[in-house]
């Protein structure tokens, strides 16, 4: 049975190793505290007991955790990662993999569009709420997908392997550099950007320049980022971003890696992201501290 090791047991962690479970893998889901949980998937009403570790060597390494937590949660695993294994980086935002000191191995980014949230109840058992079964996509520019893909996509919803992952990654990370931070700041969910004028425009300064970045980086960037921005604020409206909930639990946010990631790009073109610098800077502050966005928007 091929063996895999989800580091990062959160909600998409888990999501994940739901799915490699359902495919036959022997999986491994490591969080911050436990090695391995036991799962039950929130909708159906059934229990999982993953693998416990054994301590051998990694093939397939599936990166769950919040972005910044990456290299801390990696330094244990290093010396079980050879280049036969694969690297299958599971997060939002833009990561320049040579920061996480790995041997030369397989990188596969994988963008995720389904949503999910987990809680453990009073028996310790982490119940999995499958949110939004949405498209997930896997690549690593190469047009073949590892051996293992066809058999993980038919246990896995809307898997698809994508030869352009990198316009996928910024198609998606337009959306989350307009959505997070503006949540995080309002402290709000996603729907409630829309309900005042104040918000909206926010919105549509933040797209303008997220727009203005992606044109210099694609010949056909169809300057969509508020419209889409929109829709999918419609469509998770009840929804608590990552931002916001990382913000309000007093955690570090992922904002250096997605407005922080535009950020040094449009350095590389010279332009500048009026907008987007403000939003950085005042995710710096505490939380208590919010005073929401007047001035420059
Ligand atoms: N939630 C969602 O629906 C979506 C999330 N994403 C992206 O997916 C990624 C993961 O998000 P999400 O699942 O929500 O995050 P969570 O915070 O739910 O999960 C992250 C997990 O990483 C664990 N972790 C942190 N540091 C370490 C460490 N050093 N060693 C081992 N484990 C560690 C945390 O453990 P502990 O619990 O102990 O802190 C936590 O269980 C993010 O990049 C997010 O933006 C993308 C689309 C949708
Ligand atoms: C699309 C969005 C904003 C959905 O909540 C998301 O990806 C996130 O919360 O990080």
């Amino acid at each position: 049975m091929p063996r895999c090791y989800v580091l990062g047991a959160g909600n998409l962690g888990t999501l994940a190793a739901d799915y490699f479970a359902d495919a036959g893998w022997d999986c491994i889901a490591a969080g911050r505290a436990a090695l391995t949980r036991r799962l039950s998937n929130g909708v159906m009403q059934w229990q999982r007991t993953l693998a416990a570790d054994d301590g051998a060597p990694i093939q397939l390494l599936v990166l769950a955790t919040k972005v910044q937590d990456s290299a801390a949660a990696l330094a244990p695993l290093r010396a079980r990662l050879d280049h036969d294994s694969v690297l299958l980086r599971l997060q939002n935002g833009l990561l320049d993999p040579t920061t996480l000191g790995l041997p030369p191995l397989r990188h596969i980014e994988a963008i995720s569009f389904s949503g999910a949230w987990r809680d453990t109840g009073a028996d310790g058992v982490m119940h999995v709420h499958r949110v939004a079964e949405n498209d997930t996509y896997l690549g690593d520019g190469s047009a073949l997908p590892p051996p293992w893909f066809a058999g993980l996509q038919q246990f896995w919803p809307k898997l698809q392997w994508r030869t352009d992952i990198h316009w996928q990654q910024w198609r998606k990370l337009a959306v989350n550099a307009v959505l997070n931070p503006l949540t995080a700041l309002y402290d709000c969910r996603n729907g409630e950007l829309l309900a005042e004028p104040g918000r909206r425009a926010a919105m549509a300064a933040l797209a303008a320049e997220v727009d203005a970045l992606a044109r210099r980086l694609f010949e056909h960037w169809p300057n969509d980022t508020l419209a889409r921005s929109e829709q999918v604020a419609v469509a998770t409206a009840g929804n608590l971003s990552s931002m916001c909930a990382d913000r309000r639990a007093g955690r570090a946010t992922e904002i250096d890696f997605i407005n922080g990631a535009l950020l040094r790009a449009a350095a590389q073109h010279h332009l500048s992201l009026p907008h987007h610098t403000e939003v950085v800077a005042r995710l710096q502050w505490p939380l208590a501290s919010v005073d929401p966005l007047p001035g420059t928007f």
